[in-house]
């Protein structure tokens, strides 16, 4: 049966992505798996802020997010992430193609809690059509974490929540959280496995904090949810922390 395999590549991870990635990538291929990449960058829309003067606030690693915030967030995720990942996917020859919720209502979300996190957005329904399309063309497609609402507002999106989301609908076998740690620490050891009543201890122990938080909470969703093997990680090669029930 064909594997379909979700990545989401956060904004610090997507600078440092290695030819042995790459060929990971082609290797799947070879083995007939569909790949899809979720692109973070909550770095590039940080600076972006700070250059613009926009002020930074997150809760429990979500960023609130105003109408000014999300046109910055569009600038840097559509603008900068995206095509920096495009040309790390062409120049190692992995056919790419961006996408963005605007692309054929890929993403459609409605606000998670306005007066908490203004324009953040939940996704609740992904056009996997456009993505198995993109599949047939030996395209992978990548997609930025922003939705749109039913009446046409553009929401920010947690990475780790859109990742998940994607892989829901999608019903994927693995879905990897590629971050800038290899998995989840507890006094400076990496847990080779993570359960929900292990990840609850972590986080009322204040163990697990920022956006860990949304990562481990999206890592055992997608677990309940059906998606086989969820691994926290820096890299593809490497299991990192494995989140199971
Ligand atoms: N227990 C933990 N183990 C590992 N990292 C943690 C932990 N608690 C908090 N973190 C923080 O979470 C960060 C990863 O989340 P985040 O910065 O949002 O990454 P990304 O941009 O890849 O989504 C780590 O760099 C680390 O600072
Ligand atoms: C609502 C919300 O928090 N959105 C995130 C989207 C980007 C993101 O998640 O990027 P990383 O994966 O690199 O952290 C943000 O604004 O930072």
């Amino acid at each position: 049966m064909t594997k379909k395999i979700v990545i989401k590549i956060g904004g610090t991870a997507a600078a440092q992505l290695t030819p042995a990635f790459f060929e990971t990538i082609k290797n799947w291929q070879k083995q007939h798996a569909k790949i899809v990449i979720v692109h973070g960058g909550g770095n590039h829309i940080s600076s972006l802020m700070a250059q613009l003067n926009e002020p930074i606030q997150k809760i429990n690693g979500i960023r609130f997010t105003t109408q000014n915030g999300i046109n910055i967030t569009k600038m840097a995720l559509l603008g900068q992430v995206q095509p920096a990942l495009i040309e790390a996917f062409r120049q190692n020859a992995v056919s790419a193609i961006g996408l963005n919720a605007g692309s054929n209502q890929l993403l459609t979300g409605h606000v998670l809690d306005q007066d908490v996190y203004g324009y953040v957005g939940a996704i609740h329904q992904v056009n996997t059509q456009l993505i198995h399309n993109m599949w047939q063309q030996h395209l992978v497609p990548i997609i930025a974490p922003l939705a749109i609402s039913n009446d046409g507002q553009w929401l920010n999106v947690n990475a780790d929540h859109a990742a998940t989301a994607i892989a829901k609908y999608l019903q994927a076998d693995e879905l990897y959280l590629l971050t800038d740690v290899s998995g989840v620490k507890v006094s400076g050891n990496i847990l080779q496995e993570l359960t929900p009543e292990k990840a609850l201890e972590l986080q009322t122990s204040n163990i697990i904090t920022g956006g860990m938080i949304p990562k481990i909470n999206s890592a055992l969703d997608a677990v309940q949810r059906g998606v086989h093997n969820v691994h926290i990680t820096n890299t593809v090669t490497h299991p990192g922390t494995i989140v199971t029930l």
